[in-house]
């Protein structure tokens, strides 16, 4: 029978917070950490692809918060690698809005109805922040059913420019206030052909990769989906869809709340009812860029321009656009953001029939003579097993106990992640920051683990020296040698000896 391979650590996923997790581990002596990623590459939720001509991200674009005396530690982490970015700034969308005659808001109905937005989402908070006070109260999974319901039936035009920045509040939801009071509030995209996840490979190029660039697969094992993890006497069993089992003293998880919320891990035991509990009540956001190549551009692209809004009475309809001439100039390509329900429903259909939707909606804007797409990407994270949605949304209303069930630790299983921040939940440093927090918080349990052990070994030792000179001479001299055993092996021989084992 083959043993199962035995490190100190395995780390489950090979995104930011993974990677960031097995860094400060290499950094602190612990070398024989093995990450499992189930996909075939690192990155998780950033991601490139090669599409029209240029590499675009399907997963994180920007580095929010960068202008603030603390800079985002990502944008740090940029720089250093040179990768290139540019300003990107969402905020003059609301100076854009068109309607479905492909007339333009005027400025003040935009400014008003952004200023009726703010108020109404004051309310929501006010709201939620009742509800949060009666927490205890059942909840139906519809936190935004107030706003919902008030605006969906609203028609004339200021009123559906509100339910239009409400949209783009409920975007925004996902990004906690906290990121723009400690970072500052300027966005920059990456608008490099490497891709954002090339700093994963920077951050990760030491420990992971020989000095030739290729994989030290001691380390890293890719195509590996993890199905079972297994509580053990001194450590956790981790089993891979393909049939392989490893072993390891601890385990990092870092997986989406997604995954966690789906049946692709099995537990055993059993995660407790309060981990379950705040494992369900984190929400996931859906959010879908989906990418439009076309042969020449026929958009405005001047100063303030780079993003507009399409207003149809279905709200979240293909109304969030940006073109892509600042980070790929010539490159004629458009970005329509979905969100949710909608990203769900353009996921289950044909991308022939995303394209047709997109091109009617170009029409309303742009007029009946602009030229077709030539290609369509769609990406597909809700269908993703490995992801289960984007990132995570919490109420805006923080409740603690929840944020510390959601990273505590169960057993010797670590859990790590963008939905594991308490400040930056959602965000590539909220997966970089966590990962170096969950990490720090196992070097600690490893350490206190290191006490106990000798504690528990002198407290083994005392019984067994005390009977020696009552045992067989063959016997005295295992008893003697007993000291340079591992626990384990001391509880085999104590077993051998016919002595009861002391209770640790
Ligand atoms: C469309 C989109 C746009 C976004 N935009 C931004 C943005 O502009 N700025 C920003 O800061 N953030 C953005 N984000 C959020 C950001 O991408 C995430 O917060 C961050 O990348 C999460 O990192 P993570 O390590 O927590 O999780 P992940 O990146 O999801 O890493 C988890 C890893 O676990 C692996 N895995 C899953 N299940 C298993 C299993 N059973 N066995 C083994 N491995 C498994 C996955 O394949 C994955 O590689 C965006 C996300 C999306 C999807």
């Amino acid at each position: 029978m083959d043993f199962p391979s035995r490190s100190s650590v395995i780390i489950i996923g090979g995104g930011i917070s993974g990677i960031s997790a097995a860094k400060i581990l290499a950094e602190n002596s612990v070398d024989d950490v093995v990450i499992l990623e189930a996909s075939d590459r690192i990155g998780g939720r950033m991601r490139k692809e090669q599409f029209g001509g240029v590499a675009v991200e399907l997963g994180a674009g920007w580095i929010s918060g960068v202008s603030g005396p603390q800079p985002n530690p990502i944008w740090e982490l940029a720089a250093d690698s040179g990768i290139r970015t540019c300003f990107s700034d969402y905020s003059n969308a609301r100076f854009n809005i068109y309607d479905r005659s492909g007339k333009i808001f005027p400025s003040e109905v935009a400014s008003d109805a952004y200023q009726k937005a703010v108020d109404s989402a004051i309310q929501t908070l006010k709201v939620e922040e009742k509800d949060c006070d009666e927490e205890n109260d059942s909840n139906n999974g519809d936190n935004d059913s107030v706003t919902t319901s008030n605006f969906r039936t609203l028609k004339t035009p200021i009123e559906l420019a509100i339910d239009f920045m409400l949209h783009d509040f409920e975007m925004a939801e996902v990004e906690p206030i906290s990121t723009y009071v400690d970072f500052g509030e300027k966005e920059f995209m990456i608008a490099d052909e490497r891709g954002y996840d090339y700093l994963l490979y920077k951050m990760a190029q030491d420990f992971l990769f020989t000095s030739e660039g290729t994989i030290l697969d001691t380390r890293l094992k890719l195509n590996k989906v993890v199905r079972e993890l297994q509580h053990s006497r001194n450590g956790v069993m981790v089993r891979t869809e393909d049939g392989c089992v490893y072993e390891a003293n601890y385990v990092i998880l870092s997986v989406s709340i997604g995954v966690l919320q789906s049946d692709l891990l099995a537990f055993d035991p059993p995660l407790p009812r309060w981990k379950l509990e705040a494992i369900e009540k984190c929400d996931v956001m859906v959010y879908t860029k989906i990418f439009l190549k076309f042969p020449y551009k026929f958009w405005e692209s001047g100063p303030g321009k780079e993003f507009f809004i399409y207003a149809h009475e279905r709200r979240g309809y293909y109304t969030f656009w940006q073109h892509m001439e600042n980070a790929y100039p010539g490159s004629n390509i458009l970005v329509v953001t979905l969100t949710n329900e909608e990203s769900k429903r353009v996921e289950a259909q044909s991308d022939e029939d995303t394209m047709g939707e997109a091109m009617e909606v170009l029409r309303d804007i742009f007029g009946p003579n602009i030229p077709n797409a030539i290609d369509i990407l769609v990406p597909r994270w809700w269908n993703n097993r490995f992801q289960r949605g984007s990132y995570s949304n919490f109420p805006i209303i923080p409740n603690l106990e929840h944020f510390h069930n959601i990273k505590a630790p169960v057993g010797r299983i670590f859990f790590t992640g963008e939905h594991t921040s308490e400040r930056f939940n959602g965000y590539v440093h909220g997966g970089y920051l966590s990962g170096i927090d969950t990490s720090k918080a196992l070097l600690e349990e490893i350490r206190k683990d290191k006490e106990r052990k000798s504690e528990s070994q002198t407290l083994l030792l005392e019984p067994l020296l005390a009977m020696t000179g009552s045992l067989p001479l063959s016997q005295q001299e295992t008893v003697s040698n007993i000291h340079k055993c591992d626990i384990p092996t001391q509880l085999y021989l104590c077993g051998q000896l016919g002595i009861p084992e002391p209770i640790l």
